[in-house]
């Protein structure tokens, strides 16, 4: 099948996954429960990388109003709808069209004013839409081609504004942590949802991040740690998840 020029990055296999367990983005408990334990630690990453960028103090109240921020891959609005709680204006897209009214629905039940679109990035650029804050956590290893799936990212980014990115490693232990254990054993996510050759190091997303004009700034490893069952950040370790900030040069 060939996809529309404005959806090339879009792998409908890997969509479909994420469509089928959609009434399910906001149970705890559910497929989606990894997401929701690392959300904590993934939330202080994003928030301090974006208060450092654009000078917001996080102890004031709607510390990102007047920000625009885009989540692409928003699925049912994990983070979206923290940043819009945080003050900031949010367009959270996806291409899988049933995660869009399970997010629209979750948000208005919340009382948040989040702009959601089935849409894809590809479509965004051809409006000429450029944000603050471009995000994506957890998609990159689920695009057709990661590399060109960035170039569209960092073109919605606007001149002195941040590019926030997550994803998983590809290390002996990333296997043995994402696909093993969190598949296999704990059957926390279904089999398959991850394909561990897609994985990036941090080497080779900085490089495709670096090669579409964004610069690269930080970059941190989430922890899991199983016995006091918490995620933390780290400067060392990346061998499993990790998460990165780039800017576009004002
Ligand atoms: C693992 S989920 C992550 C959801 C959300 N970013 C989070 O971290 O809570 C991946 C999401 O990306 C979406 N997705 C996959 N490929 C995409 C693409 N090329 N463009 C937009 N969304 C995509 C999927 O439909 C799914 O909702
Ligand atoms: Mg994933």
């Amino acid at each position: 099948m060939t996809l529309p020029r404005d959806q090339a990055s879009v792998d409908p296999a890997e969509v479909a996954k994420f469509e089928a367990m959609a009434a399910e983005w906001w149970d705890p408990n559910g497929k989606f429960k990894p997401l929701h334990e690392m959300n904590p630690c993934r939330l202080d990453y994003l928030t301090a990388q974006i208060a450092g960028e654009f000078d917001r103090d996080l102890s004031k109240p709607q510390p990102f109003a007047g920000l625009r921020v885009l989540d692409i891959g928003c699925g049912g609005g994990l983070l979206s709808e923290p940043m819009a709680r945080l003050g900031a204006e949010v367009t959270g897209i996806d291409a899988g069209g049933e995660n869009i009214p399970v997010a629209r629905a979750h948000a208005e039940a919340q009382g948040l004013e989040i702009d959601y679109r089935h849409t894809s990035a590809e479509a965004l650029v051809n409006e000429g839409a450029v944000f603050d804050v471009v995000m994506s956590l957890e998609v990159i290893e689920h695009v057709s081609d990661p590399a060109a799936f960035l170039q569209v990212c960092a073109a919605l980014v606007r001149p002195g504004g941040l590019f926030l990115c997550s994803t998983l490693n590809r290390t002996p232990k990333s296997f043995a942590a994402a696909i093993v254990g969190a598949e296999w054993v704990m059957r926390w996510l279904p089999k398959g949802t991850h394909d561990w050759s897609k994985f990036r190091t941090p080497e080779e997303l900085a490089a495709m991040i670096d090669a579409t004009g964004l610069e690269t700034v930080d970059r941190k490893g989430m922890v899991f740690d199983p016995i006091r069952w918490n995620w933390s950040l780290s400067d060392r370790d990346l061998s499993v998840n990790y998460a990165m900030a780039a800017v576009r040069p004002a």
